[in-house]
């Protein structure tokens, strides 16, 4: 293969256009398992468990038939403090949070280095406890939760993607995708089948026996992303989901996911310093010192009045 053909190749690789028909690809997926089970009976025995969870589902979510006035917020935060204590001194990385996202949102959480970003990613995926305050999970008062419920909820209602991928290193791409399955005790069959066209999904069916330290960076993103839609949660939260990738990798996965929220009406919670992430959302919370400072509500593509400046 010439330079040129491989450059092409590459091209086509990270063709965004190729996104939307992956994701057309995702939806009559789980159309089509949706009538296979009704002849089996485990599609819709799934089905029921993940309804009364709340859930949702790839489309038609109970949810979105609710008018704006009527929905819960899918996470809700309430005068939220997080205090470190190192020794005698405590230190304040989070003071006062009210933040409420709704189901639909695209939501770009910026702010500069050291200003709470990651301390706040961590109280909305529950992956923490807030010092004072309370955090609601689909209206659950986290503190109240035992923790096997805690992360019953949290592993239906959210995708995690971090920036250093958190893959297993000792399970194939393909074993990584169905982590999340198994803890849902669902059918083999059905949990193999969905870990295939995810993978299919992210233009990674012929890499499902590799291990992740022989796939590239953008490749071991693609496969975090698959795991993060293995339980078809309606959140997807990420941390800086392209800060390990160059620009160009980095926008195809951030396609995907503007296509995830588009088309799929996922819900989408970006934690970064990159200004360049502001274009997908349709709201953006800017934080400083452990406060929020700033929200804008927007349109995509819209230029934004945060800058370079507020990032220093
Ligand atoms: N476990 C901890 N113990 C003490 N202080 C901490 C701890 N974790 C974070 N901090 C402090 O809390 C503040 C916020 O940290 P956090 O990691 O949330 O910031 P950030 O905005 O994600 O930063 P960056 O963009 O550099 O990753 C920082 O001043 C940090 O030093």
């Amino acid at each position: 293969m010439t330079l040129t053909e491989m450059i092409e190749t590459f091209k086509k690789e990270l063709n965004p256009s190729k996104i939307m028909d992956s994701l057309e690809k995702t939806a009559s997926f789980y159309d089509e398992s949706e009538n296979d089970s009704k002849a089996s009976g485990s599609w819709e025995e799934l089905q029921n468990q993940e309804r009364s969870s709340a859930a949702g589902f790839f489309h038609s979510s109970e949810r979105s038939r609710l008018t704006s006035d009527e929905r819960e917020p899918l996470i809700k935060l309430t005068d939220v403090w997080k205090i470190y204590q190192m020794g005698e001194v405590e230190f304040a990385a989070l003071k006062g949070i009210d933040l409420e996202i709704y189901e639909g949102e695209f939501l770009v959480i910026l702010g500069p280095s050291g200003s709470g970003k990651s301390t706040l990613m961590n109280l909305l995926g529950c992956l923490d406890i807030p010092s004072e305050g309370t955090v609601y999970l689909d209206s659950n008062d986290i503190s109240e939760l035992e923790e096997s419920e805690l992360a019953r909820i949290r592993g239906q209602m959210i995708g995690f993607i971090f920036q250093s991928f958190n893959l297993i290193p000792t399970l194939s791409t393909e074993e990584n995708v169905l982590l999340p399955l198994e803890f849902q005790e669902e059918d083999a069959h059905l949990a193999r089948k969905k870990a295939e066209y995810l993978l299919d999904i992210v233009g990674l069916s012929n890499k499902k026996t590799n291990l992740p330290s022989q796939l590239s960076g953008g490749q071991k993103q693609r496969v975090a992303i698959a795991r993060s839609l293995a339980v078809n949660p309606p959140i997807i939260l990420a941390d800086e989901p392209t800060g390990n990738l160059d620009s160009k990798t980095g926008d195809y996965i951030l396609e995907f996911l503007d296509g995830l929220h588009e088309k799929e009406g996922k819900t989408i919670i970006i934690v970064t310093h990159d200004l360049d992430l502001v274009k997908y959302a349709t709201r953006v919370v800017y934080i400083r010192d452990g406060e929020i400072e700033k929200i804008e509500i927007r349109t995509k593509k819209e230029p934004s009045t945060i800058n370079e400046s507020d990032m220093n």
